[in-house]
């Protein structure tokens, strides 16, 4: 069996980066992996600016300051004042470009203004560059916003906007057929038949998926039958890049996906040293890579999150795969640890890491109020303070 490094690395072995790319205008380019680099046009912010409402000021610092000082003119947003004379004032607005001239910023609630001119209040002793935003202090014309192979999130949306980029070459997503193997599966709002077990895997795949950047099909429930999976998988393999499917990878004779993937095209990797999920399969199905998720709701949903999605990022032509890992201490007791490598669901609170819900593969019930997992390497028990690696479920 092979550990859970190793099938990571056989995953991105075969993970081929999409080449497909489009351009799509920044409020269209949410989730998607760009596929160039961008620079900023200007400097941002494109002039010194004021960070206050209230008076530019031409003041020396090494002398004596007047009582008043005439206030010249007023500069909103979006205007450009003129030179300030020493020792004279600017009434000024936020964002409004501070005057040649000026050498601070004053608050209005910090001064007195009438038809006579501006008086700082008592104790009020500006200094230099006292509320002026420098040009270009937070991003400097021509510097990278966003790297080749980044995902766009609304920061990095932002960021560009603001550095004035409009369109945004990204990846073309890629498109994952869903398939759900198993005669026992009903859909949620229709009665549950004795034996049954809502289908809870598609809808929380889907989920995944999508927040992954995926343009997900989904392809139906599949029957534990030979002839219905290759159909299945047939038909999912010509309309996508990637088909997913849950359940049947194991070797009860009623799990046909393994021999079928085997019939229509190759199995490249069954079976990791990994708890809950060992089941896992990868396998190419023509010109479509195919995973065999476990059908065990947790073990999809771990298998997905720690080994499929690097692949996936990767065949999106992102850059950043391995994921995240804060090393935390733990506030619970793991005393029988398992061959495999273990993940557990936890949460993050005041006392160190605590476990979530029971820990079974069929354990739904723990998942939600996760906020990632503790990875167990095989065989090692875990003490509260001990030092743990933990996977957040936001990376
Ligand atoms: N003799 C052995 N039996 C099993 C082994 C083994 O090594 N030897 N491995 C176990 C492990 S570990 C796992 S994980 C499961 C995975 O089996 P499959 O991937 O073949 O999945 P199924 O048997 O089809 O289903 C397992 C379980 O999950 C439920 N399920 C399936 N699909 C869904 C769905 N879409 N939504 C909700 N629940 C689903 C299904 O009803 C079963 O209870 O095999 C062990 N057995
Ligand atoms: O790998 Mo399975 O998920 O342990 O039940």
């Amino acid at each position: 069996m092979l550990t859970v490094s190793e099938a990571l690395d056989r995953l991105l072995t075969a993970a081929r980066p999409s080449t497909a790319t489009q351009t799509l205008p920044l409020a269209q380019a949410h989730g998607r992996i760009a596929a160039a680099e961008y620079r900023a046009s200007v400097d941002v912010p494109a002039l010194d600016n004021s960070a206050m409402d209230g008076y530019a000021l031409a003041l020396p610092f090494d002398a004596p300051l007047p009582d008043v000082f005439p206030v010249a003119q007023r500069i909103a947003a979006g205007q450009v004042g003129s030179a300030l004379a020493p020792l004279t004032a600017a009434r000024i607005f936020t964002g409004a470009p501070v005057p040649n001239g000026a050498t601070c910023v004053v608050m209005q609630e910090d001064c007195d203004a009438d038809e006579h001119g501006l008086r700082l209040k008592p104790g009020i002793t500006p200094h230099p560059d006292q509320h002026i935003r420098r040009r270009g202090e937070d991003i400097a014309q021509n510097s990278v916003l966003l790297q080749s192979g980044e995902q766009l999130d609304a920061a990095r949306i932002a960021l560009l906007a603001a550095g004035g980029i409009a369109e945004v070459a990204v990846h073309a997503p890629l498109r994952v057929t869903l398939l759900s193997t198993g005669d026992e599966l009903a859909e949620p709002g229709t009665p549950l038949p004795p034996g049954g077990v809502y289908n809870s895997n598609r809808p929380m795949l889907l989920a995944m998926l999508q927040a992954l950047g995926c343009e997900v099909i989904d392809g139906g429930m599949v029957p534990d039958r030979r002839d219905a999976t290759e159909a299945a998988l047939l038909a999912a393999a010509q309309q996508s890049d990637v088909v997913i499917s849950t359940g049947g990878v194991s070797v009860g004779e009623e799990d046909h996906v393994k021999a079928a993937l085997q019939a229509l095209g190759t199995l490249d990797l069954w079976k990791v040293a990994i708890k809950p999920g060992k089941p896992l399969a990868l396998g190419r199905i023509g010109k479509a890579d195919f995973v065999g998720l476990p059908g065990n709701p947790v073990s999809a949903y771990v298998t997905l999150q720690v080994l499929v999605r690097p692949f996936l990022r990767k065949r999106m032509g992102a850059h950043q795969l391995a994921p995240t890992v804060w090393p935390l201490p733990a506030a619970f007791d793991w005393p029988r640890p398992d061959k495999r490598q273990e993940y557990l669901r936890a949460a993050l609170t005041p006392a160190g890491l605590q476990l979530v819900g029971q820990q079974g593969s069929a354990m739904i019930s723990g998942l939600a109020g996760a906020h990632g997992l503790v990875e167990v390497p095989p065989g090692q028990v875990i003490q509260p303070g001990d030092t743990v690696r933990f996977l957040p479920f936001t990376s």
